[in-house]
């Protein structure tokens, strides 16, 4: 006999739907926040994108697969399904069902997460909610729109209230079959490998929530009608979730030593799904139990497909799968007498459960691994490995982000290695608080790498000068007149060094004092650079002893010239601060002769040949020495 369905009961079924269709926003939080930053914006588009062509494809023929009239309990079809009976209750059973079918589907995408190409998830999508889900969903729910069973387990006695094994074991199954076809991610298995962690673990733990409220529609709705078993199924829905969490928080921590964030939502939900088939035949007791061994399905099933190094992104298959079969089986132990096809035992339910299970199970993942080995040879279904290392957000989707925009600031640094300057991100973005810290470390390393350059100038400076005087040491001394060397061979003009010595200086350190001996020295090295031309070289040898080197001389009487000037500055008397004291110096000239092969050296001890000659002819006096330089300049 046909149901009536009241107003109240097909209201209560619409608002249970659109609780459903919010799961999708459930599985979009939990499935992206899952996995790592540079993918969540795949996944979440996957998310959406497979519920439109779930949603569409189930309207065109699944529904007519699913609920239309039955051919010999295989297979139910009528494309009009939705089209030539219109009435109320169809359409809000049909969004109803829609609403699972989008379920069923979207579950894979969590599984395959972060290496499966958008166009081969979009094929996915397409099995799953048009030859999976609503055959394997007729075998059980046929003949639900009119309230007759005409699928072959559902003849059977077969239960499965709101779908563990028709919806999540489907999804679970088809989503094994997919990641053992593609494998696990880059660097999660094998040498080096380690455990991925989700980027935003609030968001996931958010969708789960949003999951839980969402499933008391998905089982609450199920009931079809406004009847005496809601509460009592909303009841026992919560109290799964509940026991499920506890049961997985227990068993990790047991296990791993640590609460552990991940495997304890998992536990929430496969708590869900483990009441799903029969959360209106149990009591709320049997539901807390049913819960937690759902919750400890599922971390057992996480360390199982770990070991067994299947790579199941987000744990959809311990949830869905696993849990789905144990909320199957739990109907034949839990559900009270009489809630079975009168004539069957306890046994006989078991074995029918068991039936189902490993039907559903055997068709959902032999049609859909055949249907990937398919698409993988027209499409392929993973992305490179470059593509993989990049994240599918960019690979497949183009999408910039604060993150990228830092990498590619912080790469072009490392590799031209300019530091000078900051990093520049859009403020308010995952990534600002990351540039704002990089920006702290490259201020403190400019304060240090000016400090380092600092110390190096110091340096460098302390090796080519004089502390007292300021003027170049005899280091700089040796390279001017390597320069002046160079420079005559090349332009053909004569050079020329000059040795300085003060005369009788020591007297000046004894009668004054040491450090009117430098003032002295200063002063000396003053006069001499006022002296000569900006591009002559005064260098201070050590002790009382300059060098004076002179570039592109015409002739040699230049030298002459400088050499007067020189002897007069000097003679000048210099002011102290006890008294005023008299210095003469003793200078000896070296030519330098375009052509010459002399090295500085030879050139600086020419010099000193010939100072030391003035210094014997009585001093305060220049001497040139040499080949037709023979040269003598008193002084004034
Ligand atoms: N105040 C001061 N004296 C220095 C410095 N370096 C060397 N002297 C002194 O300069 C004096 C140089 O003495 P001598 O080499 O005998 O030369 P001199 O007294 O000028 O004698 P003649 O060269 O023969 O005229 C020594 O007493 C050194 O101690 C310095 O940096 N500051």
């Amino acid at each position: 006999m046909t149901p009536v369905h009241t107003p109240t009961d097909i209201l209560w079924v619409l608002l249970s739907a659109c609780l459903v269709v919010a799961m999708q926003a459930g599985f979009t939080c939990v499935e992206s926040g899952l996995v790592r930053a540079k993918n969540s914006i795949n996944v979440a588009f996957k998310n959406l994108i497979d519920f439109c062509i779930s949603c569409a494809l189930f309207a065109v023929l699944g529904f007519g697969m699913m609920f239309g009239p039955s051919w010999g309990g295989w297979i139910g079809w009528d494309p009009n399904a939705i089209i030539e009976k219109p009435s109320n209750w169809v359409m809000a059973f049909f969004f109803f069902q829609a609403a699972f079918c989008g379920t069923a589907t979207t579950i894979v995408s969590g599984a395959v997460a972060e290496r499966m190409r958008f166009s081969a998830y979009c094929a996915t999508a397409v099995l799953t909610s048009l030859l999976i889900y609503p055959v394997s969903g007729h075998w059980a729910w046929g003949g639900a729109l009119d309230g007759q069973v005409t699928g072959w387990l559902g003849k059977m006695g077969f239960i499965d209230f709101a779908g563990s094994t028709v919806v999540h074991s489907v999804g679970g199954w088809v989503s094994l079959a997919a990641i053992l076809l593609m494998g696990p991610r880059v660097g999660r298995f094998g040498p080096g490998g380690r455990a991925i962690e989700g980027y935003n673990i609030p968001m996931a733990t958010l969708g789960v929530f949003l999951l839980w409220v969402s499933w008391f529609g998905f089982n609450g709705g199920s009931t079809l009608a406004l009847d005496e078993r809601v509460p009592g199924i909303i009841v026992n829905t919560m109290l799964a979730g509940a026991t499920g969490g506890l049961a997985a928080l227990a068993l990790a921590w047991a296990m791993l030593r640590r609460p552990v964030v991940d495997r304890t939502m998992n536990g929430v939900l496969a708590g869900l799904v483990a009441i799903t088939a029969n959360c209106h035949v149990v009591t709320a007791p049997s539901a807390l139990v049913i819960g937690a061994v759902g919750g400890i399905v599922c971390v057992l099933g996480m360390s199982l497909l770990d070991r067994l190094k299947i790579d199941d992104a987000v744990g959809a298959v311990p949830v869905h799968l696993f849990a789905g079969i144990w909320g199957t089986m739990a109907v034949a132990l839990f559900a009270h007498d009489g809630a079975w096809l009168p004539g069957l035992t306890r046994w006989d339910l078991f074995l029918v459960q068991l039936t189902g299970v490993l039907s559903i199970g055997a068709y959902a993942f032999v049609a859909s691994y055949a249907s990937f080995a398919l698409i993988n040879l027209v499409l392929r279904l993973r992305v490179t490995a470059a593509e993989e290392r990049i994240g599918l957000n960019i690979a497949e989707h183009g999408a910039g982000s604060s993150v990228l925009d830092l990498i590619v600031q912080m790469n072009h640094q490392a590799r031209e290695g300019d530091f000078s300057r900051r990093v520049d991100v859009e403020p308010e973005t995952e990534a600002a608080r990351i540039a704002m810290f990089y920006n702290g470390v490259l201020d403190k390393f400019q304060v240090e790498n000016d400090r380092h350059k600092m110390a190096l100038k110091k340096v460098a400076h302390l090796a080519n000068y004089d502390t007292l005087t300021g003027l170049g040491n005899r280091r700089l001394c040796f390279e001017a007149i390597k320069r002046a060397l160079a420079r005559s061979a090349r332009t053909g003009k004569m050079a020329a060094v000059f040795y300085v010595d003060l005369d009788n200086f020591k007297g000046i350190n004894d009668r004054f004092g040491h450090d009117a001996g430098d003032q002295v020295l200063r002063e000396v090295a003053k006069r001499m650079s006022r002296t000569v031309r900006d591009t002559d070289i005064v260098a201070r040898l050590g002790g009382d002893e300059f060098a004076l080197v002179l570039e592109d001389l015409e002739d040699a009487e230049q030298t002459r010239i400088v050499a007067k000037k020189l002897l007069a500055a000097l003679a000048e008397p210099i002011a102290l601060s006890n008294g005023e004291v008299l210095v003469t110096a003793s200078i000896g000239m070296a030519f330098v002769e375009p052509g010459d092969t002399e090295d500085a050296s030879a050139v600086l001890q020419r010099a000193d040949h010939a100072m030391y000659t003035a210094k014997i002819g009585g001093k305060g006096a220049a001497r040139s020495h040499g080949e037709g330089h023979d040269d003598f300049v008193p002084s004034l």
